[in-house]
């Protein structure tokens, strides 16, 4: 089936007139080592474009002045081992988890996600968080209880489910192989449930190969479940929002411009 706001639109997060931020969910991003830490920040500023009340990035104390000189509206947390992440993200006020960009392909990223998978939290999976289980894929798929979104682009995919020859069989295969949604980027992106829902997003200019737009995509998703979404119902609501970003915004588009684009798309999706 092909992707558009009619299999979403009336499941996006409607705000509530006398709510608070708490009230839209608060999203936590991973965030990396101080020479990379574009992709959490662009991921969590998609995160709070789409209506995350509150993100936060969580980062070794190292990069913490990094993050927040960088950033406003986002918050930061510095965690110095896996049992002081374990500690902030069992707060129940944490509604979704966005790890990967840039992390770090290292086992402090591998012990984070395995206890973010312990809290049971609503979690978004991408890049450096996929490849970390590259030489035992089997451990993050024992690891997926909660509901789990995974977001690779084809080379990621490889490493965890071996070479797409087909992409959309592939993806249902690896959703049933691991648990989770997994929604496998492209120009066409591939979303798969383990239950054999099978969407394909195709308005995707061809502007959004350029470094980043995974990493707004990843925000845009995690927020949508900070917020209370659905894995699956998320990463097609992402995948269209990030693509008709895209194709509204035109030539010259670099990643940052993304999450400026989503009021715009959200207008007139909900008018
Ligand atoms: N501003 C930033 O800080 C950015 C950081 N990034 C981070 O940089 C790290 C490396 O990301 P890469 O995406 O280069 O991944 P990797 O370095 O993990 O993999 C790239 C390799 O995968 C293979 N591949 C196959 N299909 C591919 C496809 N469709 N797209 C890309 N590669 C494909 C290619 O052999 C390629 O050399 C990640 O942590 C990522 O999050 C990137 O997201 C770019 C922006
Ligand atoms: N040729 C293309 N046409 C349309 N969309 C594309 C094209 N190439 C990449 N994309 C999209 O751009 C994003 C790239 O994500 P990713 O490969 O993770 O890059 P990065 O790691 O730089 O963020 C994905 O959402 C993918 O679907």
């Amino acid at each position: 089936m092909d992707n558009s706001p009619d299999l979403w639109l009336s499941k996006l997060p409607v705000l509530k007139t006398d709510g608070s931020k708490y009230d839209r969910g608060h999203c936590i991003v991973l965030g990396g080592p101080v020479a990379s830490t574009g992709a959490a920040r662009l991921a969590a500023r998609a995160a709070l474009r789409i209506g995350a009340g509150l993100v936060s990035v969580a980062c070794d104390p190292s990069s913490l002045m990094v993050y927040a000189t960088a950033l406003e509206a986002v918050m930061t947390k510095p965690v110095k081992d896996e049992a002081a992440f374990a500690a902030l993200i069992s707060d129940p006020r944490i509604t979704s988890l966005v790890m990967g960009p840039a992390a770090g392909i290292n086992d402090r990223t591998k012990a984070f996600v395995l206890a973010a998978l312990r809290a049971g939290k609503p979690c978004l999976l991408d890049a450096d968080a996929l490849t970390v289980f590259k030489d035992d894929p089997s451990q993050l798929f024992d690891a997926i209880r909660s509901p789990v979104l995974l977001t690779p682009h084809e080379g990621e995919f490889a490493r965890l489910f071996g070479q797409v020859t087909d992409r959309a069989s592939d993806a249902l295969r690896a959703a049933k192989t691991s648990g989770a949604v997994v929604l496998l980027k492209g120009r066409d992106t591939v979303i798969a449930a383990p239950d054999s829902r099978l969407v394909i997003n195709r308005n995707a200019p061809p502007t959004l190969a350029t470094a980043g737009s995974g990493d707004m995509l990843a925000g845009f998703a995690g927020g949508l479940m900070a917020q209370g979404m659905e894995a699956f119902d998320a990463a097609c609501a992402a995948a269209w929002i990030h693509a008709e970003a895209a194709r509204l915004f035109g030539p010259g588009l670099i990643s940052e411009d993304l999450s400026e684009m989503v009021p715009q798309v959200l207008r007139q999706l909900t008018h």
